[in-house]
Formats: C-alpha cells, structure tokens, sequence
C-alpha cells in the first residue's frame, strides 16, 4: 500500500490566459479547479492507474469540504484530519506558450496538537512492507523537522519513507537520513547543496552528497529536460522529445507516482525512471493540475540512458 500524507493540502484553481499582461485585467479562457498539495497528487495519478493508495490530509473551512468534495470522484481513499484555519488554495496562471505562474499560499497554521493527529493518521494506516510518501511544503506551526519525526514513525512500522519536499524540511530530513527515495526538481537540490548544478555531473555529485548522509536514492527532476535517478553505485537519465505544455503543475508529482507504481509491479530502477517520466510527460499535457490515466502514458517515447556523460549540460538533455 502506498500511504500519502500532505501536510499543508490545497484547493489548486488555475487561469488559462492568451499571455499575462503584469499590471493589467487578464481575463481568463479556463478556470480549472482541483484537489492539489504533492502527496494528493501522487495518491491521485496512483489511483487513476488502479495502484491502491491512501491520503492523510488535514482539512479546514469551506475549501477543506471541498477538497474532499474534489476527491470523492476518485479511488484515492481520504484519511481526513479536521484542523482549525481554512485549507489554501494554490493559484496557477498558465499563459498558452506554456509559461506557468504560480502562487502557493502559505496555509492554516497548525499547532503541534495538529500534527500529531496527523501522525498518528499515518501510523494507523501503514504497515510493515507499506510505503509512505510525505509530500509537500509544511504549514507554519510544524516544526521543520517534522519528516524527520514521519520517518521514524514510519519505519518503526516496518515502512519506508519517500520524500517529495523543498527548502528546511528537505534539508532537515536529508541530514538525517533514513529515507529511501527523494525527489527533488534540480533547482531544490541546487538550493540544498548550495551551489548551481549546470551538467549531469554537478547533478550526480550532488545527489551522491546526499546519498552519503543516509538518504537511499534520489529521483532528481529536470523539468522539459527530463529526469536523473542517482544511487550509490549508478545513474540513470530518462528524457523524450520537447512538448508544449499545457500545465506544468502537478508534473512532479505525477512523476514520483510513476516511478512508484513501477516500483509496485516490480519493475528495476531504470524502468521506474523511464515510467516516472512517462507520466511526468503525460501530466504537462492536460490543463489545472488533473492527472494522466494509463491511455495518456507512452513510455516508448521516453529514451533511458544509462550513465549519461558528466560533462553534458543538464540543458542540452
Ligand atoms: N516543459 C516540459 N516539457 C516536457 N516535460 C516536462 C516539462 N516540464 C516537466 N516535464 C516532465 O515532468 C517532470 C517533472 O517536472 P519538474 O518541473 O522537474 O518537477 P516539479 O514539478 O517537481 O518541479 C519532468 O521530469 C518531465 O518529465
Ligand atoms: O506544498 P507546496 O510546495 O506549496 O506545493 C503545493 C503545490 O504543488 C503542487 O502539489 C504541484 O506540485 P508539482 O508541480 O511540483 O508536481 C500543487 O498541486 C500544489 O498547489
């Protein structure tokens, strides 16, 4: 079973415009409206591929109702933790040629009642062998080693943790080690190790750096240049020809939700890559931040590579 939990969730509402006029009235073509927060999205992309999974969330107000409103369609089952504060909504403007503007709101503050209640959500859904993916930026009130505590808790069930976050929570955990896969895009591991990261070299170094703190793999995203799977003794690049996005958002996640479900069927890392960016592309296609079933998925346009030359420069991928 893979078990998402997403601390700080979102209502994500985004706005097709032709092209942003900064400073002026934009008046939208689209409005899509859906349930976002990283680990909602994986829980979504893995149950639109029939891989059972469950989402812990905490919902607050009216868009927490309508967060589960959202997700009563699909087959994600929502262990829901009632929290005071108004859950956020995320703001995407996607102007045509692709370019994607976001605005995350910063959340209901949660106390450290709050998180435990989440916690213990976790705890009473995982089991030994079981997968549990904490996802996403924290709300404010949780402290920044709040993964670190997930992992622990996680593992003292016989499960593993996944990680899918940025800034101190990703530092936090990454110092402490004991996760089994971390998915950085490229510009959050640059901000973890603290210097740019321009080759597949750069990149490699950087995750190995990672690895050697306790961390066992990382899926290192490349945004339209694809994506790196690094561990202690290999890596691996997966890539496919450009496309034009239609919303990037939720690429991410969608991209973790490959690699996992490819995981589940047993396939070996370098197939979990190619599939992770397969839906990784399928994702950009669609609009807001819906996710791709298994007819939008074509793996055989992605190429894997392995041990991809450390001098190529990540934007020549
Ligand atoms: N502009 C794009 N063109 C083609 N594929 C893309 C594009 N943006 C993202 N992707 C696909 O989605 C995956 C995840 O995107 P990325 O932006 O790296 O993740 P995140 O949303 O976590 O920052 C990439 O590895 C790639 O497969
Ligand atoms: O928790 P954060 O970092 O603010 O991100 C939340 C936002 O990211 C998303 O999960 C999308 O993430 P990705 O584009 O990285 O896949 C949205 O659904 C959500 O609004």
């Amino acid at each position: 079973m893979i078990v998402t939990l997403t601390p700080n969730p979102s209502v994500d509402r985004a706005y097709d415009v032709e092209a942003l006029a900064r400073g002026g009235i934009n008046r939208a073509g689209a409005v899509h409206v859906d349930a976002g927060g990283k680990g909602i999205n994986v829980s979504r992309a893995l149950a639109a591929h029939a891989v059972p999974t469950v989402a812990v969330l905490p919902v607050g107000g009216a868009d927490g109702e309508l967060l589960v409103t959202l997700l009563a369609p699909t087959d994600v089952t929502v262990r829901a933790v009632p929290v005071p504060g108004d859950t956020r909504s995320n703001i995407t403007l996607q102007e045509s040629d692709g370019t994607t503007t976001k605005i995350n709101a910063p959340g209901p503050e949660l106390d450290s009642a709050a998180g435990a209640r989440l916690l213990a959500a976790v705890v009473a859904t995982v089991g030994p062998g079981d997968t549990v993916v904490g996802a996403g930026s924290l709300p404010r009130g949780l402290a920044p080693d709040f993964y670190v505590t997930l992992a622990a808790a996680v593992r003292e069930r016989g499960a593993r943790l996944v990680l899918d976050t940025s800034g101190d929570p990703l530092a936090a955990a990454a110092r402490a080690g004991g996760v089994a896969l971390a998915k950085p895009n490229d510009d959050e591991l640059a901000e973890l190790v603290g210097r740019e990261l321009t080759t597949v070299g750069d990149v490699v170094e950087a995750a190995r750096e990672i690895l050697a703190r306790g961390t066992d793999a990382l899926l290192v995203s490349l945004g339209a240049h694809g994506a790196l799977l690094v561990t202690a003794d290999h890596h691996w690049w997966a890539g496919g020809p450009a496309l034009v996005p239609a919303s990037t958002v939720g690429a991410g996640d969608t991209t973790l939700a490959g690699y996992l479900a490819a995981e589940h069927a047993g396939a070996d890392p370098a197939d979990c890559l190619r599939t992770a960016v397969a839906w990784g592309r399928a994702a950009v296609l669609l609009p807001g931040t819906a996710v791709p079933g298994p007819d939008l998925v074509d793996v055989d346009a992605v190429t894997l590579v392995p041990d991809p030359a450390p001098a190529t420069l990540v934007k020549e991928l």
